[in-house]
């Protein structure tokens, strides 16, 4: 029996203890110091064992995964370092930055234990247990940074494991890994962030921006609802190259008030263009770092019962919806309903049956 112990059951510790859990030979344990919590997780049937003693988890494990916030995870791997783990107990981590805590493990002394950095490169802007789920990693890619001291076959036997993930593993250097996905995930969330921030002063003076906001907007700055805490480490951790990024990002934003004060349109069409070349290129069918949203929009002319007909039509084809939302239905015009998936291939089907039964979908 191989034992897996989750430090932190949230999103992401929940969505891998969910992906190992029930697999033969493979026992989870999951840690928490609060006893609710713990109780919690063997309700929700995520773990097979639970326990508030950091010890019993550490030194009954063939495997440790620290999912806690990246601000938390030197001091866990202090704790670790002075426990009695089994030989070749591999320790690796979810953190969303790589290079500190992979150079924190070269500094301390594991003894018989190892440790491989690793980033699960998919989540969510939700956070805790409830959101977990064992589908979350399938197809995204999912990062591991080994250092020089670890032996080819302890790699090989964390890579193995993360199969059940369905996700794809990538060997990286952690210092590449935080300079790629400070531009690719955390610039975004920054940006995010201040963008609603920027709208919601504005909306303080007059509540119609608020309201026009809706839709688009609200999509597209759908990754600012990011747990705070857990984004201040992240921000905290990467602080280098987010001041980089962010002071690249002021030239880039300085240069458009420029084109627009110079009313250069030619330079506002080339920079649109070079935009929407680069973009063309990106990875069309993949899960990417910043999930992706699978929705679509119905036209139903507005009487009663349509909800509930297109509702069961998709029930019946076991098609699951996450999400429906009424965006228009006024007595005199035909209604949207906006509806919502989990997965690429719910979505892809539903949008087919509706359109063979007739209805406008659109995009
Ligand atoms: N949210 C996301 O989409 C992704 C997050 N990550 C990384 O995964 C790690 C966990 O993030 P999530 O699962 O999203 O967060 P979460 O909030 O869902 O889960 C965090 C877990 O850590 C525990 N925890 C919180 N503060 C703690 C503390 N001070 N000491 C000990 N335990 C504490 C919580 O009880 C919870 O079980 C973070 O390091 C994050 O950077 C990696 C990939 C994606
Ligand atoms: O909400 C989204 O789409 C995300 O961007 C989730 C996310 C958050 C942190 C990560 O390290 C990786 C992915």
């Amino acid at each position: 029996m191989t034992t897996i112990s989750i430090f932190g059951v949230g999103l992401i510790g929940g969505s891998l203890a969910l992906c190992f859990k029930g697999k033969p030979d493979l026992h989870v344990i999951g840690h928490s110091n609060n006893p609710d919590s713990v109780a919690k997780y063997v309700k929700r049937n995520v773990v097979d064992q639970g326990t508030t003693s950091m010890k019993e988890a550490a030194e009954a494990a063939d495997f440790i995964f620290l999912c806690v916030p990246v601000g938390n995870l030197e001091p866990y791997l202090q704790e670790l370092s002075k426990m009695n783990l089994k030989p070749g107990c591999i320790i690796t981590d979810v953190g969303s930055t790589k290079h500190s805590i992979s150079s924190c493990a070269e500094r301390i002394a594991l003894g018989n234990s190892y440790f491989i950095g690793g980033h699960p490169m998919a989540g969510s802007e939700r956070s805790g247990v409830e959101a977990a789920s064992s589908h979350l990693f399938e197809n995204a890619f999912y990062v591991l940074t080994p250092g020089p001291r670890v032996p080819v076959e302890i790699y090989k036997a964390l890579e193995d494991l993360l199969k059940h993930t369905k996700a794809q593993i990538m060997k990286m250097d952690a210092q590449l890994h935080d300079d790629i996905v400070g531009a690719v995930s955390h610039l975004p969330h920054v940006i995010a962030v201040a963008l609603v921030n920027q709208i919601s002063g504005y909306n303080e003076d007059n509540a119609l921006y608020q309201n026009l906001a809706a839709g688009g907007f609200r999509d597209i700055t759908r990754i600012a609802s990011g747990d705070p805490y857990i984004w201040r480490d992240i921000l905290l951790n990467n602080k280098e190259v987010m001041l980089k990024l962010i002071s690249d990002w002021n030239q880039e934003i300085a240069g458009f008030a420029n084109l627009i004060e110079r009313e250069d349109g030619e330079g506002i069409v080339e920079r649109f263009r070079l935009a929407g070349e680069f973009r063309k290129q990106l990875p069309e069918r993949r899960k990417g770092m910043i999930t992706a949203l699978y929705d679509f929009y119905v036209d139903v002319p507005d009487h009663p019962g349509i909800i509930g007909s297109i509702t069961s039509e998709l029930g019946n084809r076991k098609i699951n919806l996450s999400n429906i939302q009424i965006i228009e239905s006024r007595e005199d015009v035909p209604g949207v309903l906006r509806l919502s998936f989990r997965n690429e291939k719910d979505w892809e089907e539903a949008a087919r049956v509706l359109a063979d039964l007739g209805y406008s979908v659109h995009y």
